[in-house]
C-alpha cells in the first residue's frame, strides 16, 4: 500500500483509518475462518445474474459487460460488508458500483513527474485533496447515515440479551467486537468513521478488481469455444451431487477445471507493470544475478517476463491452455511466484478465495444457462496504454442454451 501511494494516495481519502495494513491482517484471518459463511453469500448472484442478463430467450448484447458486473457483485458483496440489515439499500449499492470509478482520475495521471522524484508526483496529486476535494466524503456520510442505527440496534440486543445473542458473521460486527481491530472499543463512544472508512477499503479493495477479471474470464469463454462443453460437462456434475441446492464452499473447490480455466484467464490478461513495491532492506538488496536496489526505491515487476516464460509456464506460453494449472495443481487461489496476480508474502491478497469463488458462481450460472458469444466473434489484439492494456470493446452476447430448462 505504501508504494502505491504516489499514484492512489489512500490515506487522504480514507482519513480515519490511517493503518490499512492493520485492518488486512485482520481481514485476512476473518476471511480465512469465514470462508464457508462467506461462499453462501454468493448465492445471490444468481438472483442478479437473472435480474441483470435475463433470460435471453432471443439474445441479448451487453456492451458495457464491466458495469453489469458491477450491479451483480455488489449485491453479494455488501451483504459481506454491511450485513443483512442494511446490505438492499439503493445508496449502498451505489456505492459499491461507483466508488472505485470516482477515484479513477487520479490513476490515470502520467506519473512525469515521478521520474524527477515519486514525492513530487504526489504532492501534484494530492493538490485537490489539500483543498478540501474527497470523493469518499459523500460516501462515508452515506455508510454512516445507514449503519448507525445497526450499530446501536446490535449493542442494545447484546446488552439485553446476553449470551443468548447470536453476533452476526458479517465485517461489519468485525469492527464492534474484534480488539485487534478496535482495542479501545468503547460500545458508548463508537468511532464511527473509523469503521465507515475501514468498509470504505474493503470496496475499494473488491469491487473493480473482482467485477473486471470475472469480465475477462466471460470473454475467454466466449473466445474459447474449445472449452465450453468440458466445462458444461463439470458444471453439470456439480449441480447434480449437490441436487440443484445451494453449492457449498465444498463444490466449489470441485470446480478444478473452472479454476484453471480462470487462472489461465488471469495469466493471459495482465498488465506489462505493477505491484510496486518499496524496498525496505537496511541498505541495498542484491539480487542473485547481482542487480542491487537501494533502500526506498520502488520496485514494479515486469508481468510479461513471468506470465509468458516458457520455463515457468510450462508448453505454448503464448498460448491460452486452459487446463495448465490443473496439470500443475495450482489452483487459482496459489500464491505462487509465477503468477502474482494477488501478490506475494505476507501482504498477498486476503480476498482471494472470496473473488475467485464469486468468479466461479458466475461463470458456472453461465455456462449452465447461456451460450455466450461475442458482437464480432474476433479476438481482438491486446492493446496498452503505455503499461496498462485496454479493456475490450466488444459486445458480450447471451443466448439461452437450448438444453436449459430453468
Ligand atoms: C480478482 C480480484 C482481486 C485481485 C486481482 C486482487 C489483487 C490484489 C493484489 C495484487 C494485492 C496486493 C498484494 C501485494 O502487495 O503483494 C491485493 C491486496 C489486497 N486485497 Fe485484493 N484482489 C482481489 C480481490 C479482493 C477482494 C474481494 C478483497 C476483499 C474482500 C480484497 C482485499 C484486499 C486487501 C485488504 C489487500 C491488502 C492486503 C495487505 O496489504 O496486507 N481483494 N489484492
Amino acid at each position: 500500500m505504501e508504494a502505491t501511494k504516489p499514484q492512489l494516495p489512500l490515506h487522504y481519502i480514507f482519513t480515519y483509518s490511517p493503518d490499512m495494513t492493520k485492518g488486512a491482517v485482520v481481514l485476512k484471518d476473518w476471511m480465512a475462518k469465514k470462508i464457508d459463511w462467506l461462499t453462501t453469500r454468493l448465492h445471490s448472484n444468481i438472483k442478479a445474474i437473472d435480474m441483470y442478463i435475463g433470460d435471453c430467450v432471443e439474445p441479448k448484447v451487453i456492451r458495457d459487460p464491466v458495469k453489469v458486473m458491477l450491479d451483480i457483485i455488489s449485491i453479494p458483496f455488501s451483504s459481506v460488508a454491511f450485513g443483512d440489515e442494511c446490505c438492499h439499500y439503493d445508496d449502498i449499492l451505489d456505492m459499491f458500483r461507483n466508488l472505485t470509478a470516482s477515484f479513477s482520475k487520479l490513476i490515470v495521471i502520467p506519473p512525469l513527474l515521478s521520474f524527477i522524484h515519486p514525492w513530487l508526483h504526489q504532492q501534484f496529486v494530492t493538490i485537490p485533496f489539500r483543498f478540501g476535494w474527497n470523493p469518499y466524503s459523500k460516501y462515508r456520510d452515506t455508510i454512516i447515515r445507514r449503519i448507525r442505527p445497526v450499530i446501536e440496534k446490535r449493542l442494545n440486543d447484546r446488552k439485553k440479551l446476553g449470551d443468548d445473542w447470536v453476533a452476526p458473521m458479517d465485517l461489519l460486527q468485525v469492527f464492534l467486537d474484534n480488539p485487534r481491530v478496535t482495542p479501545d472499543f468503547d460500545p458508548n463512544n463508537v468511532d464511527i468513521n473509523f469503521i465507515a472508512d475501514s468498509l470504505g477499503v474493503f470496496v475499494i479493495a473488491s469491487m473493480n478488481t473482482t467485477s473486471n477479471r470475472t469480465v475477462t474470464a466471460l470473454y475467454d469463454l466466449a473466445w474459447r469455444k474449445e472449452y465450453v462443453q468440458e466445462l458444461y460437462k463439470e458444471a453439470q456434475e456439480i449441480n447434480k451431487q449437490c441436487n440443484c441446492n445451494e453449492l457449498t464452499y465444498h463444490d466449489f473447490n470441485k470446480m478444478v477445471k473452472l479454476d484453471s480455466f480462470i487462472k489461465e484467464s488471469f495469466r493471459n490478461f495482465d498488465d506489462i507493470l505493477g505491484l510496486p513495491h518499496i524496498c525496505i532492506v537496511k541498505s541495498i538488496y542484491t539480487f542473485k544475478n547481482g542487480y542491487q536496489i537501494p533502500k526506498g526505491r520502488t520496485a514494479i515487476l515486469n508481468f510479461l517476463d513471468t506470465h509468458y516464460d516458457e520455463e515457468i509456464q510450462g508448453r505454448d506460453p503464448m498460448k491460452f491452455y486452459a487446463f495448465r494449472h490443473l496439470e500443475r495443481k495450482a489452483s487459482a487461489t496459489k500464491i505462487e511466484r509465477n503468477l502474482t496476480i494477488f501478490g506475494n508474502g505476507k501482504h498477498s491478497c486476503p480476498g482471494r478465495f472470496l473473488a475467485v469463488n464469486q468468479i466461479k458462481m458466475v461463470l458456472h450460472h453461465v455456462i449452465l444457462k447461456y451460450n455466450i458469444t461475442t458482437e464480432t466473434g474476433k479476438i481482438p489484439p491486446k492493446r496498452y496504454l503505455g503499461p496498462v492494456l485496454n479493456r475490450v470493446y466488444d459486445g458480450l452476447v447471451f443466448e439461452k442454451r437450448k438444453d436449459n430448462v430453468n
